[in-house]
């Protein structure tokens, strides 16, 4: 099996970021949500971007955007995935694609089995799944919320489409799940920080060395 693919997410200051590139992080994330403790605006974004170009892709994760919000961080801001974390349909997801010139990424949240079918329904429209733990019902974010799928639902699902396992991962936890599932990629956010929105260094560079020695 090929080493798993790394991005830690929600990254906001430039020192966590080149703690992100030093350990080879293959993505990382900027989360473009202002209910979300790791929003960062348009400018600081760009900023961060520009430190970052070249050495790791970057995924701008929006929940629900409009095309003029995507357009508006892609004028400044070099993404190279767009993560869509709401409620986007495959249609809107196409556009996005065809739009941005982005790879386009659709996470579902899965608390059952069942919610991993509307995967299929992404074929042709998104270049990646990213499965994340579905939050309760009236929760205020939709993810970076710590909760872990049941890896279990994962055992001898057929994947449709390339993917990515996300919710609750952690330094500790990583190598187990990526045994369990067999995931081809990894996506962590508080599961690196010392407080909501607050990366750590350390925890950055455990989580990927964690995944590097599986
Ligand atoms: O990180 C956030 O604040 C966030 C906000 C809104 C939607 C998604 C968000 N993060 C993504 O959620 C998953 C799981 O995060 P965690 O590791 O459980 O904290 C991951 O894909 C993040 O990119």
């Amino acid at each position: 099996m090929p080493a798993p693919l790394i991005k830690i997410c929600g990254l906001s200051t430039p020192e966590t970021l080149d703690a992100a590139i030093a350990a080879q992080a293959d993505y990382i994330g900027l989360v473009f949500f202002p209910k979300s403790p790791r929003n960062v605006a348009i400018g600081q974004a760009a900023a961060l971007a520009a430190r970052a170009a070249g050495r790791t892709r970057i995924v701008g994760l929006f929940v629900d955007p409009d095309m003029a919000l995507l357009h508006e961080v892609r004028a400044t801001v070099p993404l190279d995935v767009i993560q869509l974390h709401g409620k986007e349909p495959p249609a809107f997801v196409q556009q996005v694609r065809a739009a941005t010139g982005c790879e386009a990424w659709k996470a579902l949240g899965v608390r059952k089995r069942a919610d991993m079918e509307a995967a299929r329904s992404y074929a042709g429209a998104a270049d990646r799944i990213l499965y994340d733990a579905k939050p309760p019902e009236g929760a205020a974010l939709p993810g970076g919320t710590g909760l872990r799928i049941d890896w279990d639902l994962m055992k001898g699902w057929k994947h449709p489409l390339p993917w990515m396992l996300a919710g609750g991962l952690d330094p500790l936890n990583v190598a187990d799940a990526v045994h369990v599932t067999g995931a081809p990629a990894v996506d962590v956010s508080s599961g690196v920080e010392s407080a909501p929105g607050v990366k750590d260094a350390g925890r950055i560079a455990a989580f990927v060395r964690a995944v590097r020695t599986i």
